[in-house]
């Protein structure tokens, strides 16, 4: 897939999804909603301020007789409701309306009511290039400073991610400021050991090399003017950053600086958790609710 609009043309043939979102008072959010459940992708539970959700969904013309709504008082109760919705199966995938990223994670990693499976949980975030291909970046907003265990992980995690748009052995670039082993630079240290794991078998399904620089790892011309000879140099599906800071930073420049589209969701628990900034657009809350409606195929 290249676009988001081949993206839609798969998944417009799956079974519909229910979504159950934690704070759906917030116009983006129900815009999304509206288009998703309009081309047959989801239908919702609303949970949060009924009041404004009625008000908000009368002010963009979106019907809401066919989803449910809960009624809640604050945003740790509408997080808690959403949450237990899906682990209790009622819903396909949880979806994070105007709540910030940390509220909704700490219900979603609660012991009782949560929604870990044991692996780790991460976040995936998929743009469209001007490299004529989708490309992931992950982890933009679950794990702080990953350790090479995790990073092992967050690869796996988005790996899947990657199999369901179509890519089948992905090649993942691990992300620093240079493309040489620096002993005082650990992301160069972490990059350098996933290689060499990749090259004797033992994280399977990707090709994966590094250090790489964000320039080479995207631009086969960039690779070539540096001599930087890989089989993931020019050509990465897949960008491991080394924490959330250059994640978080990356996906906001892809959007504010680049103006591509993009989509997240987060993997590794029980369900697909559409994942966006609270100021993403709807149509980024579109294609988010779009790839976890993919990913619930993982
Ligand atoms: C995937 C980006 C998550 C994020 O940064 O969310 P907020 O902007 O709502 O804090």
């Amino acid at each position: 897939m290249r676009t988001f609009e081949e993206m839609y043309n798969y998944v417009k043939d799956l079974p519909p999804k229910t979504i159950a979102v934690a704070q759906a008072a917030d116009e983006d959010v129900l815009e999304a909603i509206k288009e998703a459940h309009e081309r047959g992708i989801v239908k919702a539970i609303l949970v949060g301020d009924k009041e404004k959700i009625e008000r908000i969904a009368s002010s963009i013309l979106m019907p809401l007789k066919e989803h449910e709504i809960i009624d809640t008082k604050n945003n740790l109760e509408a997080c808690r409701e959403a949450v237990k919705i899906v682990s209790e199966g009622k819903a396909d995938i949880l979806m994070k309306g105007l709540v910030q990223t940390a509220e909704i994670l700490r219900v979603v990693l609660d012991k009782e009511i949560g929604l870990r499976t044991g692996r780790t949980l991460s976040h995936v975030a998929v743009f469209e290039s001007p490299y004529n291909r989708l490309i992931l970046l992950t982890d933009a907003a679950m794990n702080i400073a990953p350790d090479l265990k995790v990073k092992i992980d967050i690869i796996l995690n988005a790996v899947d991610v990657a199999r369901q748009i179509g890519i089948d052995a992905p090649r993942v670039a691990v992300l620093g400021a240079v493309e040489t082993v620096n002993p005082d630079m650990q992301a160069t240290l972490d990059a350098a050991i996933l290689s060499k794991m990749s090259e004797r078998g033992q994280i399977k399904g990707a090709i994966i090399d590094g250090p790489l620089a964000l320039d080479n790892a995207l631009s086969v011309e960039a690779a070539r003017h540096k001599g930087i000879i890989s089989p993931v140099a020019g050509n990465a599906d897949i960008l491991l950053v080394p924490d959330i800071e250059a994640g978080n930073m990356l996906y906001k420049a892809i959007t504010y600086i680049a103006e591509r589209r993009i989509a997240g969701i987060i993997m590794g628990a029980k369900r697909p958790i559409v994942l966006t900034s609270r100021a993403d657009s709807s149509e980024a809350k579109f294609n988010s609710i779009m790839l976890a409606s993919l990913a619930s195929n993982v």
